[in-house]
């Protein structure tokens, strides 16, 4: 899977990116109660806009991306002096208030995270299959303190649509995954895309304590 990730970033198969900030990052990000200035996590985070758009509100990034070449476009599309250093097994790449951090999120590690209080998740979730999804709400939890929040972007398919990545995600399932960890509030449904079948919903969440173990 990590390589198909990989393969699909060399030869620029990248459909899932978005030329302009999600509209429910917009919308409900200043909603959330996110304090000025506290970092956002941004797990597999591509190389996507939304980053910037948090940046220029006055939160520092940290993006986990495992293909170099998602994060090498970020910041030669960005303005900005490009420093990297090497933390355990990431390079880590920062331009102003981003910092990309190239390798696998599950190898992200909880003492590297100290600073973390908020997240954004669009299309990360969803591009895992079943078997690491619930690895996935866990490790998010795992790296964030009790509440702090962040909004996640999820999707289903048509019905009967087995395809993926994007894989179908239900609502049952997002609650399921996520509230053990989570205080977890559906905030919207898009419409569902006559083409694709896909329908994007919108969810805040807040981690729960006794926090981090
Ligand atoms: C569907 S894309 C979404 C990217 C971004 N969030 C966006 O909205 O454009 C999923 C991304 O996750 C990356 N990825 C997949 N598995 C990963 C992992 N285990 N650790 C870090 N990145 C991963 C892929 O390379 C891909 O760029």
């Amino acid at each position: 899977m990590d390589e198909d990730w990989r393969q699909r970033w060399q030869e620029g198969r990248i459909g899932f990116h978005r030329e302009a900030v999600h509209p429910a990052l917009e919308r409900h990000w200043p909603c959330l109660g996110v304090g000025e200035g506290t970092k956002v996590l941004v797990p597999l985070c591509g190389k996507s806009l939304d980053m910037r758009w948090l940046a220029a509100r006055g939160h520092p990034v940290l993006g986990i991306e495992l293909a170099e070449p998602a994060i090498e476009q970020f910041m030669a599309e960005g303005e900005g002096e490009v420093s990297r250093y090497h933390q355990s097994r990431f390079t880590v790449s920062r331009q102003g208030k981003v910092e990309l951090w190239c390798g696998d999120f599950f190898h992200f590690h909880v003492n590297e995270a100290a600073d973390l209080g908020a997240f954004y998740d669009r299309a990360a979730l969803i591009a895992l299959p079943e078997a690491k999804r619930q690895r996935y709400a866990f490790h998010l939890a795992q790296l964030l303190p009790p509440g702090a929040r962040g909004l996640l972007v999820s999707l289903t398919r048509a019905p009967g649509d087995t395809g993926g990545p994007p894989f179908d995600v239900t609502a049952d399932e997002v609650i399921e995954r996520f509230s053990p960890n989570f205080e977890v509030t559906h905030l919207e449904d898009g419409e569902r895309q006559p083409d694709s079948g896909f329908q994007e919903s919108v969810w805040q969440l807040v981690r729960r304590g006794p926090g981090r173990s």
